[in-house]
């Protein structure tokens, strides 16, 4: 019935929920489980969580290391709550924000045996919410007797684990002239996934020849450094001097992804910065959060080049592994054009140790 929300649509809903601290309710197949996410649940839900069963918070591997907690399913650690565990518990399993102030009290236990399936859908969820990677989980033995009885949003997990892994297509919206600083001839295009995801932008300097290389860049979101003038990185002054060379030769390409925090969001991108003050660099916070160094999909950037015509490029980066993932997705990158720019006390440490530990070029 084509009423009916289909699992991408379903998905799109779930991440809202999510937010509002809603439970999702999830299907695998061997059973199925009620899941919040750790981020954004409240006393009365874990309350009722804990009548239909007894509830685990899934977490990533590499927020389990930092915990000490063990991790039986390889990417996903499953920590059983303790009778006594009330909501700050759970929160502060979620959010690294305390643990050198307040650490955990362990040993944590955590569940072995039988599938994490449910509560690795759970995690992709957060992600794609941008909230926190952990989840409460509590298995119920009739699922979706649950969802359609609390009105909550029923998916299969399996689904949830495929679709969070595709690349979603990208449709064109508008595009319309921007003249620009750098040139009077600009034409910002906005691109929406079909996911209900982030829109990303593409913008052209001048009128590039599709039948040549183009000088291109991707670039991630930073609204820190793009718009703040932040010297903690040095987005920015890669902005725009990417811009100003466009401008120069008379043509480009650059790429606005919205993929904040290396794919993380902003609000999980300032929890980073939080860390770093307390003396973590880039890569050990994102892990302390849970999350990996990097959570970008890069098949955006290059889908987006083929959409509006180009098959080459020069390619405006530091960063190897953009390279390497345009040329596995159809783009030949003819040249890694380097872009040094903006380096200053505040983020020499941070720029050091994208090359000593991402392997950025200096
Ligand atoms: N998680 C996290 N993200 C950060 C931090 N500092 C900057 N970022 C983000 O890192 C991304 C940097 O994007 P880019 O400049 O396009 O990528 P890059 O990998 O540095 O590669 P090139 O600039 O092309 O050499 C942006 O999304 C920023 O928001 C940080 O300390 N933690
Ligand atoms: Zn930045």
């Amino acid at each position: 019935m084509t009423l009916q929300p289909n699992t991408i649509e379903l998905m799109a809903r779930a991440r809202a929920d999510l937010r509002m601290g809603l439970g999702v309710v999830l299907v695998g197949p061997d059973g199925g489980a009620l899941v919040f996410s750790a981020e954004t649940l409240t006393a009365a839900r874990l309350a009722a969580a804990r009548t239909l069963g007894a509830p685990v918070v899934a977490l990533t591997a590499r927020r389990a290391e930092t915990l000490k907690a063990r991790a039986y399913d390889g990417d996903v650690a499953r920590v059983l709550l303790p009778a006594d565990a009330g909501l700050g518990w759970v929160t502060a399993l979620a959010d690294p924000a305390g643990d050198l102030a307040t650490p955990m009290k362990g040993p944590l236990a955590s569940e072995r045996g039988g599938d994490a399936g449910l509560h690795r859908a759970a995690i992709r969820l957060c992600k794609a919410a941008r909230l926190l990677p952990a989840a409460l989980v509590v298995r119920v033995p009739d699922a979706a007797g649950l969802a359609h009885g609390s009105g909550l949003t029923l998916l299969p997990a399996p689904e949830v684990e495929r679709l969070s892994l595709a690349a979603s297509p990208l449709n064109g919206v508008i595009d319309a002239r921007l003249p620009m600083e750098v040139s009077d001839a600009g034409r910002l295009h906005v691109f929406r996934p079909e996911n209900g995801g982030e829109e990303h932008y593409a913008i052209e300097v001048g009128e590039p020849d599709r039948a040549a290389p183009v000088l291109a860049r991707l670039h991630s979101a930073c609204f820190t450094g793009d718009v703040m003038g932040s010297l903690k990185c040095d987005c920015g002054p890669q902005l725009r001097g990417a811009l100003a060379q466009m401008g120069a030769e008379g043509a480009g390409v650059l790429l606005y992804l919205n993929q904040e925090g290396r794919g993380i969001g902003l609000a999980n991108k300032m929890r980073a910065y939080s860390l770093q003050d307390q003396g973590f660099d880039t890569v050990e916070a994102n892990h302390r959060l849970g999350f990996e160094d990097d959570e970008r999909d890069f098949r955006i950037g290059a889908a987006l080049l083929r959409r509006l015509g180009f098959s080459r490029a020069r390619l405006l980066t530091n960063n190897p592994r953009k390279v390497a993932m345009l040329d596995r997705n159809g783009i030949e990158v003819v040249e890694r054009v380097p872009l040094r720019v903006g380096r200053g006390a505040h983020n020499t440490a941070y720029l050091d140790t994208k090359a000593a530990k991402s392997g950025h070029l200096l």
